[in-house]
């Protein structure tokens, strides 16, 4: 829902080419809108709501890893983000860290303000408030 990185970077077409039924002569610049492709409701049923569940059940044979366009969040083709690994491995160690040390709430039980931002890492438009309280004795950190 929202992809650190909304825009994949620019790309040139270096020789004429046709891209989904469009003739894409050569020289011309394309930025994929990756933001939209993942809120494409003729793919997504109810795409603003997060239901990371969804690929577990009817999207579950659908891999970040490029192949499958209506969800690239690491873009796709040569020029795709050359450390996928990196951040799906350091983003599952750091959500696991973090959930196993601590107990997360918000300021008076109020839901945390998703709202996006413009820019090329999708900022958020309030700072993130949470409480983190530790829940592990003093020694296991
Ligand atoms: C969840 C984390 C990340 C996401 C979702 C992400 C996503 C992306 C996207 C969408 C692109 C644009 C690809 C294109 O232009 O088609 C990109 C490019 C790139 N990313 Fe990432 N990225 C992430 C983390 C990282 C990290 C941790 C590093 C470095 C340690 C990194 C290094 C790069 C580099 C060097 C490029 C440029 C590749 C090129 O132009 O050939 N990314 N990334």
């Amino acid at each position: 829902m929202y992809p650190p990185g909304p825009l994949a970077g620019p790309h040139q077409a270096i020789e004429d080419c046709n891209i989904g039924g469009y003739h894409t002569a050569k020289g011309t610049r394309l930025i994929v809108n990756i933001w939209k492709l993942h809120r494409d409701p003729q793919v997504w049923s109810d795409p603003d709501e997060f239901r990371p569940e969804r690929f577990l059940k009817e999207h579950s044979n659908i891999s970040y890893q490029g192949q499958n366009f209506e969800y690239i969040p690491f873009s796709s083709g040569r020029r795709m983000c050359p450390a996928s690994s990196f951040a799906l491995e350091m983003i599952h160690l750091t959500l696991a860290r973090i959930l196993q040390g601590f107990d997360l709430s918000t300021p008076m039980g109020k839901p945390v303000d998703m709202s996006e931002g413009l820019g090329i890492a999708l900022p958020k438009v309030k700072p993130l408030e949470v409480i983190i309280t530790p829940r592990l004795s003093q020694e296991l950190y």
